[in-house]
């Protein structure tokens, strides 16, 4: 073919022409004006295309933009009516908070149960650990107890913002989930209560665990506000390194298994979701290897409490504020720390300043806001504060077991855990690692 057959120069005044036996065309644009040629041949699309095209300007010209408005909700309403499905949008950002659900929804679609040919990973810095999510504008199917939902990321260009009152991602992020309409009451439900529960396995995996303490030499908050400083957890006890008796650790294990995944539990019962474990034992008998294998079964982050750096009680009640949900609050060595031995044989309240925590080294009272008192110490065990967060558990250890019956009593502290001295089938564990 040759430009002659299947081209025609429309305009351009002779500023088009075509050479070399109609293999070669050239349009040329200068100060006046440019040039043009056009198809010979029609084609549907591009005519169809050329069709909708003068349609919308006629639109936009003669309609209002209030009456289009008006048209196309009434269109989209109709749609809707007809169609089998409804949709719903889960934005990244809601208002100015960010939405928890549409990180949970991130997590889920990257998990083994939900297959797709192409992921995004990305991995932050100083993390151990590689994430996978779903590419931009791309979507995938699940399944879930027979219903089958559709879901789309859906990345947008953010518009330029005047005013915000915090710095916005450039891109408008968030999932669109298609849901039949039989299903929606299902899947607003148990669904989504599912997604939230297996992206929090997923974090729990994924997620590089602390050590926190309030040991920082002189008390306060550090730079960012925060009475905890935190390294990563990196102890390497577990409960088959542990040397115990076997059906006690067994039993141990059981209980925090069940503790771990009775949130429905806790929730049906009107009780907050926490557990007191008291180990004590002589020294050097494996209380704080306990507490690192107890850490790395569950995937929990570690708050060691320092009695002795904490002033008074409406500190340590800022202490259990700041600490996370999945976690095991440490005080060790309670003996040490607190000044009571029973409360019936002395008979005196939780004010009374010989029931203060020395502790503290401080010496003075609470009305100064310089002690803490074994009243602070079980609320912040199992008082209104305690609930401040969900899935935690409180961990005392000490040496000797006569402490007041309070802090010992089921609630508090659930179970106590003798650490003893090596017998026959410990040593056999040991010799086994
Ligand atoms: N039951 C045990 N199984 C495995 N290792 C143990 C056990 N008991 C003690 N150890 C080892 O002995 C050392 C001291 O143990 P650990 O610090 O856990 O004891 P502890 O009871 O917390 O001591 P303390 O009461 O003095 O704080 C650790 O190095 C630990 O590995």
């Amino acid at each position: 073919g040759s430009f002659y057959e299947s081209f025609d120069i429309t305009w351009g005044d002779g500023r088009a022409d075509i050479y070399e036996t109609g293999q070669l065309l050239t349009c040329t644009l200068d100060k006046v004006s440019g040039s043009g040629f056009q198809s010979k041949k029609e084609y549907l699309y591009a005519s169809l295309l050329g069709v909708i095209a003068f349609c919308q300007t006629l639109m936009n010209s003669v309609f209002p933009p209030e009456l289009r408005f008006a048209i196309t909700k009434h269109f989209n309403t109709l749609f809707q009516l007809f169609s089998s499905y409804c949709y719903f949008d889960i934005t990244e950002i809601d208002g100015v908070n960010t939405n928890e659900l549409y990180d949970a929804v991130q997590l889920y679609l990257t998990s083994s149960t939900v297959t797709s040919n192409r992921l995004s990973l990305t991995r932050a810095t100083n993390s151990s650990s590689t994430t996978f999510s779903l590419s931009s504008n791309d979507s995938i199917a699940d399944t879930f107890d027979s219903a089958t939902v559709l879901w789309e990321h859906v990345v947008a260009q953010r518009q330029t913002q005047t005013f915000a009152w915090r710095p916005m991602p450039d891109e408008k992020r968030g999932f669109t989930l298609r849901v039949e309409k039989k299903d929606k009451s299902f899947i607003l439900g148990s669904y989504l209560d599912h997604i939230m529960e297996t992206a929090n396995e997923i974090r729990r995996k994924n997620q590089d665990r602390f050590l926190y303490t309030n040991s920082r030499g002189g008390g306060g908050m550090d730079s960012r506000g925060l009475p905890w400083e935190s390294v990563p957890f990196k102890h390497p006890s577990t409960f088959e390194t542990l040397a115990m008796d076997p059906a006690k650790k067994r039993e141990i294990m059981e209980d925090l298994k069940d503790f771990a995944e009775c949130e429905s539990f806790y929730r049906k019962t009107g009780r907050a979701w926490k557990r007191g474990y008291l180990l004590y034992g002589p020294p050097g008998t494996g209380k704080s290897s306990m507490i690192a294998a107890m850490a790395n079964y569950l995937g929990y982050d570690v708050y060691d409490l320092e009695l002795a750096e904490v002033r008074s009680n409406s500190e340590l009640r800022k202490l259990l504020m700041k600490t996370s949900s999945k976690s095991i609050i440490v005080i060790e060595d309670i003996d040490c720390s607190i000044d009571l031995k029973n409360r019936s044989k002395k008979k005196q309240s939780y004010y009374e300043p010989e029931m203060m925590l020395t502790g503290s080294g401080l010496g003075g009272d609470e009305g100064k806001g310089n002690t803490i008192t074994l009243f602070g110490l079980l609320n912040f065990t199992d008082g209104l504060w305690s609930c401040c967060g969900s899935e935690r558990i409180f961990v005392f250890t000490t040496n000797h077991i006569e402490l007041d019956p309070a802090l010992l009593r089921s609630g508090r502290m659930d179970m106590h855990v003798y650490m003893s001295y090596c017998t026959f089938a410990s040593v056999k564990i040991l010799l086994r690692c």
